[in-house]
């Protein structure tokens, strides 16, 4: 976790192993933009977590963010799937914090997967322990 961050938008995916806590997670990173997001579905058998990293500045794309979000947590290989929701850029002045993010995304309507918001930045690393540690944490409770 102590890697520059790359600043190109992912095309295709990267997958890298990482290791929390004796856990070894296998992280597929998938790109987000609208031509890439009709071939996340081939990702999903055996997904045991998603990963969902939302740009808290950025309020107008938000409304796309619970559109798939929903949508991924109605697919039949992600019905027992966790989802982590990272609220990023926490940086930024003006960001929208966890909370709102939470109520916009209404997780709290979300029965049928856990789920577990937390915010970060990722220039610097804050918050994505704790996100992490949320994960191992689930680890055998399934
Ligand atoms: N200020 C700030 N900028 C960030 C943070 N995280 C990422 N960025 C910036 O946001 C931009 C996009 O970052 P990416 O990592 O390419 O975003 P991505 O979500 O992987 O994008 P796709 O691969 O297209 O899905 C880059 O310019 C990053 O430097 C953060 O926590 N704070
Ligand atoms: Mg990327």
């Amino acid at each position: 976790m102590n890697e520059v961050v790359h600043t190109s938008p992912t095309i295709g995916s990267n997958v890298e192993e990482i290791v929390v806590k004796n856990t070894h997670f296998l992280m597929w990173d998938i790109g987000g933009q609208e031509s890439l997001r009709s071939s996340w579905n081939t990702y999903y058998s055996n997904t045991e977590f998603i990963i969902l990293v939302v740009d808290s500045i950025d309020r107008e794309r938000l409304s796309i963010t619970k559109e798939e979000l929903y949508r991924m947590l109605a697919h039949e290989d992600l019905r027992k799937a966790a989802v982590l929701i990272f609220a990023n850029k926490q940086d930024m002045k003006g960001c929208m914090t966890a909370a709102e993010i939470s109520t916009y995304l209404t997780l709290s309507s979300i029965k049928d997967h856990p789920w577990h918001i937390q915010s970060c930045c990722a220039l610097t690393g804050e918050g994505l322990c704790q996100g992490l540690e949320w994960m191992t944490s689930r680890i055998g409770v399934r």
